[in-house]
């Protein structure tokens, strides 16, 4: 029988946001719903509930995608695209507008990891908030960030060359009342100080 049917792990209802004028109106495929989508499914063992949005670079639009997600319950909220300088990126507006909390370790961590991959790593204003129950990240828009920036940096032998912001998610929303969330850790392995380790169920 396999973990989900056994019931080993807390259920996660998790939002993904794709914000992208021209992926919302069909100029290009979207790649980064599939991205978050794929990457959250190999990172946990627990069994996730999608809830996706594709949405244009309108600050108003995604306030209210943030909050409507949120208030249904969604434990983790990853957005991709529209942190950068141009015009029309309001994503981290638009988070920090409906946060009751900011957690600035996650932009400054993701921006830290994101130089190891691309010098423009920093023209990326990424935000991560806590609204109510839910923990909202931002990430950049290139699909390929995603994994990047939750993962981090590996070396060629598999060993962890600078840390992958989604280590210390897990911990993060046992701390907001959360699902117990337990991670795959040959992709990420999440970090929780001893004392708020769960003993395994069924063992
Ligand atoms: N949802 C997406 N699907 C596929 N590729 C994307 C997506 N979002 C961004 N990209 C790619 O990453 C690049 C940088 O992303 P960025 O968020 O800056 O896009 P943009 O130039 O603001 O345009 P748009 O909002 O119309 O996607 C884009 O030019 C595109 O090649
Ligand atoms: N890991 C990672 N971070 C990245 C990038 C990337 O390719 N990989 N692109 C950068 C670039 S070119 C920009 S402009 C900013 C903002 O991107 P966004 O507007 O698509 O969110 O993210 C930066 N951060």
């Amino acid at each position: 029988m396999s973990d989900v049917q056994q019931n080993l792990h807390d259920a996660v209802k998790v939002g993904i946001v794709s914000i992208s004028d021209r992926a919302s109106s069909g100029v290009y495929e979207d790649k980064g719903l599939p991205a978050l989508q794929d990457w959250l499914t190999r990172a946990l063992k627990n069994p996730i509930q999608f809830e996706p949005r594709l949405i244009p670079d309108e600050q108003a639009g995604i306030s209210a995608a943030l909050v409507e997600l949120a208030d249904a319950g969604c434990s983790l909220v990853l957005t991709t695209g529209g942190t950068g300088p141009a015009l029309r990126d309001v994503t981290p507006e638009a988070t920090l507008a409906v946060a009751d909390k900011e957690m600035p370790g996650f932009g400054e961590q993701m921006r830290q990891i994101s130089l190891a991959f691309v010098p423009t790593a920093i023209l990326s204003r990424q935000v991560a908030v806590i609204r109510g129950h839910s923990l909202i990240i931002n990430l950049p828009g290139q699909p390929k960030a995603i994994a990047e920036t939750l993962e981090g940096l590996k070396n060629a032998d598999g060993t962890q060359a600078v840390n992958g912001i989604f280590a210390a998610v897990p911990y993060c929303i046992d701390l907001i009342g959360g699902p117990y969330l337990e991670t795959h850790e040959a992709v990420c392995k999440a970090f929780r100080p001893k004392s708020a380790i769960r003993a395994p169920r069924g063992a």
